[in-house]
């Protein structure tokens, strides 16, 4: 596979990044896209809140989340799908809403669910966050990349970044359900937010680094079509 230029887009800040991945949604909705990748944690919020302003109507639209905690309920205000209840879903519904359940009896049942929802419905636009060791969903440094959904355990680096989330740390779960980069890599568009310093490191080796498993996010440089939105502090490592 060759390596594919990436579309880089430098904003001011997470606001301005917010909208720019919204007008993206929007624009993707026009051309006829209706399944979209959906991703949590802080960075996508400006997106979210975004979209809740605009006129998309996401109700004839399926959503398919990249990841969960596994053990917590949906109700479990520490769970992605309250996150994205309240973020989105509240205020723009979607025909149907898919995340991984973290409560499933079977682990192995969810992942074999999973992979279905997603071979079914095969993503238009993914959405993804970077973690600052350069995870996507929680597809954490070593994966393979051909990974589909899986449970994952996930590193310190990740407990103590998402501990704030959460009471104290020993509350974060130690695992998780993740969509694969193997999934992921079959979206048809795939959008990267990343903002702050924090992120700097991870950005730049995932843009100007090897593409290896030691940074999940490298191997988008062989998507053919990935758009980063990326803040001042995020972009600071990259050429100019
Ligand atoms: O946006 P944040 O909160 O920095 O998290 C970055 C990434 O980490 C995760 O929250 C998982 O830890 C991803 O879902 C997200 O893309």
């Amino acid at each position: 596979m060759e390596v594919i230029k990436m579309n880089i887009i430098v904003v001011k800040d997470s606001l301005a990044g917010g909208r720019k991945a919204s007008e993206l949604f929007y624009s993707a909705y026009a051309s006829g896209a209706r399944v979209f990748g959906l991703a949590t944690g802080s960075t996508p919020v400006t997106t979210y809140q975004y979209l809740v302003k605009s006129k998309i109507d996401f109700s004839n639209c399926i959503s398919i989340n990249l990841d969960e905690y596994v053990g917590l309920k949906p109700t479990n205000e520490q769970s992605y799908r309250y996150y994205m209840e309240k973020n989105l879903f509240e205020f723009k519904p979607f025909k149907q809403s898919y995340l991984p359940q973290g409560d499933a009896a079977d682990p192995a049942k969810e992942v074999e669910r999973y992979d279905r929802v997603i071979a079914d419905n095969p993503i238009d636009l993914q959405l993804l966050g970077i973690g600052r060791n350069g995870h996507i969903g929680f597809n954490e440094p070593g994966s393979s990349f051909d990974l589909t959904t899986h449970k994952v355990a996930l590193t310190p680096s990740t407990i103590e970044a998402n501990a704030r989330f959460f009471e104290d740390e020993k509350d974060v779960p130690k695992y998780a359900y993740s969509m694969g980069i193997g999934s992921i890599m079959k979206s048809k568009s795939i959008i990267l937010e990343a903002f702050g310093e924090d992120k700097a490191n991870a950005i730049y080796d995932m843009v100007e680094g090897d593409v290896t498993e030691q940074c999940p996010a490298s191997i988008l440089q062989k998507h053919p079509n990935v758009t980063v939105i990326v803040d001042e502090a995020a972009a600071t490592r990259l050429k100019k």
